[in-house]
């Protein structure tokens, strides 16, 4: 059995965490703590991976925490930048154990992943590309993880093949095109009713392709958590995306 500490348990996701585990035949629950618990009860004795769902300010703390408590890092929360990863690589190198692992996952759901994973494969055959994400209105944070990565995984399509910058005439903005993430112009509904979903629009004159994935339950990052807790361990070091634990 594979014993799973979940901190961030009294959130929308770490909810859902605590119970996908309890019900998985290969894993067990052991500590779920949240905000004002002390992460330090965590140890090798307790705890194999720790899955992490809380919020972007507090999750890269968690994470040096966790990594000095010599166990492994599964991580859900946003807000990753490059300088927090390096911070979490350098941890890394200095931890308790020499083959010890983080992974984070931008998003858990195979439609995500695989939302991504097509953009970036049709990038290169496209003029234009924009993204949209649609999620409920207590996100705390926007653009989303998943749409920051999206915007990334086209801009280096794009890059790879030589393609100019997108065409935009727009000459007044007051904000209605977006952040631009990467070249790539990135927009954030909230809508009360939606819970993940992430539109990829790609141009060329006279057509266009969509790529949708519609995640309408917390039940469907489920699956990929449970499969990031199975690998993390053999994974050391820091792995980024769910992709490298599927065959694409
Ligand atoms: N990678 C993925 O597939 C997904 C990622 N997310 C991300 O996961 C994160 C959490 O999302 P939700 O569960 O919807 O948020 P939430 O607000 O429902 O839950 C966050 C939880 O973290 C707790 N928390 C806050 N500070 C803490 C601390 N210092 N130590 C321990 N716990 C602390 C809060 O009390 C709360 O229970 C967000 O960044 C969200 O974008 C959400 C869904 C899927
Ligand atoms: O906060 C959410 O709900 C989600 N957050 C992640 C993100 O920001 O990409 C993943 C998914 O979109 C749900």
């Amino acid at each position: 059995m594979i014993k799973v500490s979940v901190v961030g348990a009294k959130g929308r996701m770490g909810g859902n965490v605590v119970n996908a585990v309890t019900d998985a035949d290969d894993t067990e629950l052991a500590l779920a703590l949240d905000a004002g618990d002390d992460l330090t009860r965590i140890t090798p004795d307790n705890t194999d991976v720790v899955v992490e769902f809380t919020v972007p300010s507090v999750s890269l703390d968690n994470v040096l925490t966790l990594i000095g408590q010599g166990v492994d890092v599964v991580v859900g929360t946003t807000g990753w930048t490059d300088e927090k990863l390096d911070q979490v690589r350098a941890a890394l190198a200095a931890a308790p154990r020499k083959d010890q692992a983080v992974f984070i996952a931008p998003n858990f759901a195979i439609s995500a992943v695989l939302t991504d994973y097509f953009a970036g494969i049709a990038a290169k055959y496209f003029e234009s590309a924009e993204v949209v994400e649609m999620h409920h209105p207590n996100k705390v944070d926007a653009p989303s993880g998943t749409a920051i990565h999206t915007a990334h995984t086209i801009a280096e399509a794009r890059k790879a093949a030589g393609l100019a910058p997108v065409p935009d005439a727009t000459e007044t903005d007051g904000g209605s095109r977006g952040q631009v993430v990467d070249g790539i112009h990135v927009h954030a509904v909230r809508l009360r009713g939606l819970n993940a979903h992430e539109e990829v629009l790609l141009g060329n004159p006279g057509e266009q392709l969509v790529i949708r994935s519609d995640c309408f339950d917390r039940g469907s990052f489920m699956p990929g958590v449970l499969l990031a807790v199975r690998n993390v361990g053999s994974h050391p070091g820091l792995t980024i995306g769910l992709d490298n634990f599927l065959s694409l």
